[in-house]
């Protein structure tokens, strides 16, 4: 059985041109002119991309004392109907749980997904175990390690263990994260406002300042310049952040930026509602920031000094954040995103002229596609890739309403807005996942996909680490001692 899209444009992250694209089974079979197949997509006056990767969820998430709310099924659901075909979550071991244990759980878990898959594991504690354990883990098509520098007395973890686990990650081909906030001075600053009487959503924000999170950006890419190793942070939120990430481009090191939707697009001014329903739901860390700092994301993604457009979809319902009514650092952190953030992106991006819509498709799918060493079978539109598509009409309009969403939860942070240029069909491996606003793929139908150790880049910084490594001078004239 074969599928043919016919008669739209294919944007690539570096090309754009009319073609039709023939798909046999799971795969693209050919992209080109006049292309036949047994049934077939009309998509004139559309864009036909590469399938969205969203690198950052967390479904069905332990966390703060509850459970996201959005699992593999709501969650992926909800992926696909915003043009996303593939989500990487986190797998958190808890204190002293083997990783391979924790790892069979989130596959437990991901068994109910509708779009492929696949995870990260976090580094939640430290021990021999987890050191013997990671190449393990490497074995079994997980290449990214996760690291919270916050959530203190929680999932955070200390500098000499970071740099144990990034040394680790060096010595077996795999890539760490961080969640990059200085975990030690948000706790303190929590429990000074707290004592102050400052204990609503507000204060989240107040305790969280970008300079926290530029000091712990500065700080992971140090550790990663010492062991050796490429780094990737998450929700890059502020200029302080990006600037460090900028910096250390310059000097060559291999580090890369992931904004967030939420911050390109939110601000800090949605803490200050004086429903404190509406401000605890957009309770996430890092808060969100001031147009200066939006306006720095947005550039650093024009420019390439960030990379990736991502969502840490993490959907608490209204019930759920009610936890922290009088103690704001019980308000379950997490936002949702899934659903919107190409829409948004489209809508606040390309059609603002900030990017091109070559620099959208390389944001929300290509360029992790490469940094997470599965490119070009995800993230390209070429003969062999699975086909992962979207087509994107973008004259397509909505108004994005909690009413209409995929998600299980009650509400959307971007509630109200409008959007235009919306994802109208998604393929995932060559079925048709998403037609005129119905999901069409089954719950169980989406795959684990394995990314192999060693990219590029890795390889690369391995090399050139070893050729500028110390060396002893051999000296022939050595003078006596005294
Ligand atoms: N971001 C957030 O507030 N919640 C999810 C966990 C994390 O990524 O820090
Ligand atoms: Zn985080
Ligand atoms: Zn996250």
């Amino acid at each position: 059985m074969t599928i043919v899209i016919k008669g739209g444009t294919v944007v690539t992250a570096d090309l754009t041109f009319r073609a039709d694209v023939l798909v046999d089974g799971d795969t693209i079979a050919a992209v080109g002119p006049d292309l036949v197949g047994d049934e077939v997509i009309d998509a004139s006056g559309a864009y036909v991309m590469p399938g969205g990767i969203d690198p950052h969820t967390h479904l069905e998430m332990p966390f703060m004392g509850t459970f996201s709310s959005d699992d593999f099924d709501t969650g992926t659901a909800a992926a696909l109907a915003g043009g996303t075909t593939m989500v990487v979550d986190f797998c958190l071991p808890a204190p002293n749980e083997s990783l391979i244990d924790a790892l069979q759980a989130w596959h437990q878990k991901a068994g109910k997904a509708r779009t492929d898959y696949s995870f990260h594991m976090a580094i939640t504690w430290w021990g021999e175990k987890v050191f013997d354990e990671m190449p393990l883990v490497v074995e079994r098509g997980i290449n990214t390690f996760k690291h919270f520098m916050a959530y203190k007395g929680a999932l955070m973890v200390n500098d000499d263990e970071m740099f144990a686990s990034f040394s680790r990650c060096a010595e077996i081909g795999a890539m760490p994260l961080v969640h990059a906030e200085n975990g030690d001075v948000v706790a303190f600053l929590q429990q000074k406002l707290l004592a102050e009487g400052n204990n609503g959503p507000e204060a989240h924000a107040y305790s969280r300042p970008p300079e926290v999170e530029g000091e712990a950006t500065n700080r992971a890419i140090m550790i990663a310049d010492q062991a050796g190793v490429p780094l990737y942070v998450v929700h890059v939120s502020c200029e302080q952040s990006h600037e460090a990430i900028r910096r250390a481009r310059q000097k060559g090191m291999r580090v890369y930026g992931e904004p967030l939707i939420q911050h390109l697009t939110l601000d800090e001014r949605e803490y200050f509602n004086a429903d404190w329903d509406y401000a605890a739901r957009r309770v996430m860390s890092p808060p969100f920031r001031d147009k200066a700092n939006q306006d720095s994301l947005w550039a650093g993604l024009a420019s390439g000094s960030l990379q990736v457009v991502a969502t840490d979809h993490c959907a608490f319902t209204t019930q759920q954040k009610r936890f922290g009514v009088g103690d704001f650092t019980k308000i379950p952190n997490g936002t949702g995103g899934l659903e919107d953030r190409l829409a948004m992106l489209w809508t606040r991006g390309v059609r603002t002229g900030r990017l091109t819509m070559n620099e959208f498709v390389a944001a929300t799918s290509t360029n992790i596609a490469k940094i997470l060493n599965i490119y070009p079978r995800k993230g390209a539109i070429l003969p062999g890739a699975d086909a992962d598509l979207v087509i994107l009409d973008p004259a397509a309009t909505k108004t994005i309403s909690a009413a209409t969403q995929k998600s299980a939860i009650d509400y959307n942070v971007f509630e109200g807005m409008e959007v235009t240029g919306l994802p109208v069909v998604t393929l995932s491996r060559g079925r048709i996942a998403y037609q005129n606003g119905e999901i069409r793929s089954e719950t169980g139908t989406g795959r684990f996909v394995e990314r192999p150790a060693g990219p590029p880049v890795a390889k690369a910084l391995s090399t050139w680490k070893e050729l500028t490594a110390p060396r002893r001078i051999e000296r022939s004239g050595i003078p006596a001692g005294v």
